[in-house]
């Protein structure tokens, strides 16, 4: 760690694994959070490039009326479909990685955060100073989804975990784990790990 650089911290976690709750607690903490999910959905919807792109490899209907994503007719093209994961993969990972390069230096803090459902498999890990993996045993995570979205079948849930590296293995790539199964809590996971950082950022 370079003394007074800002440190490039990674949140990641299979789906439902609660990687969102817990950037929302660093986020409470004064940590700004960036959510790479969210802003894949928003420059889809908006960067033009990007938006000619998904029109020409999936057409018109990924977009409805009022311009913005359609978001369930994309998952149900995608999520079942391994060269069309890896297709749309293609086309916004690269985006995603330039806002974020942008976003960076706007912020003004010892450490920020970059959440994201997939940083090891994107090797978007590489461009980080340490990455947290939040784990979670495989049934609590669907049965959060599927009271999450009941818009999705078990079945979509299960083909997206498989595009996912197994939480396993996250937890050995991973710097730091914060398990997050029904009975352990998070806020003293997160405030370790938060006052680690923060010592390491004054070394
Ligand atoms: C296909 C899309 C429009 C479906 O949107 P929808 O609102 O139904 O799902 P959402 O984005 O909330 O994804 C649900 C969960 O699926 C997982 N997931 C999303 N994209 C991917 C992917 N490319 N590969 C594996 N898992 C994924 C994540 O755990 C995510 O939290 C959207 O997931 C998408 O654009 N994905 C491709 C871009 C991407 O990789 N985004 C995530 C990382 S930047
Ligand atoms: N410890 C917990 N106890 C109960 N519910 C939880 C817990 N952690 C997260 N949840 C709930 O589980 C659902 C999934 O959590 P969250 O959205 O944070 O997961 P995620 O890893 O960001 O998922 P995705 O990859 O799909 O975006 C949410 O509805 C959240 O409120």
């Amino acid at each position: 760690m370079i003394k007074g650089k800002k440190m490039l911290i990674g949140i990641t976690g299979g789906i439902g694994s609660g990687k969102s709750t817990v950037a929302k607690i660093f986020n409470i903490l004064g940590i700004p959070v960036y959510s790479a999910d969210d802003r894949a959905k928003w420059l889809m919807a908006n960067d033009p490039d990007l938006k000619g792109q998904i029109i020409s490899n999936f057409g018109e209907e990924s977009y409805i009326e009022d311009g913005s994503l359609n978001r369930s007719y994309l998952a149900s093209r995608v999520f079942n479909d391994e060269e069309k994961v890896s297709m749309i993969n293609s086309l916004v990972h690269p985006a995603v990685k330039k806002d974020f390069e942008k976003w960076v230096p706007k912020q003004n803090s010892p450490y920020v955060l970059k959440e994201a459902a997939l940083l090891f498999e994107t090797g978007s890990y590489q461009d980080l100073d340490k990455i947290i993996n939040v784990s979670a045993p495989l049934k609590i995570r669907i049965n959060r989804i599927m009271l999450r979205d009941p818009q999705r079948s078990e079945n979509q849930i299960n083909d997206i975990i498989n595009k996912q590296l197994p939480d396993e293995e996250k937890n050995l790539k991973a710097d730091f784990v914060i398990k997050n199964s029904d009975n352990r809590l998070l806020i003293p996971q997160v405030m370790q790990i938060h006052n680690e950082l923060l010592n390491s950022s004054k070394l």
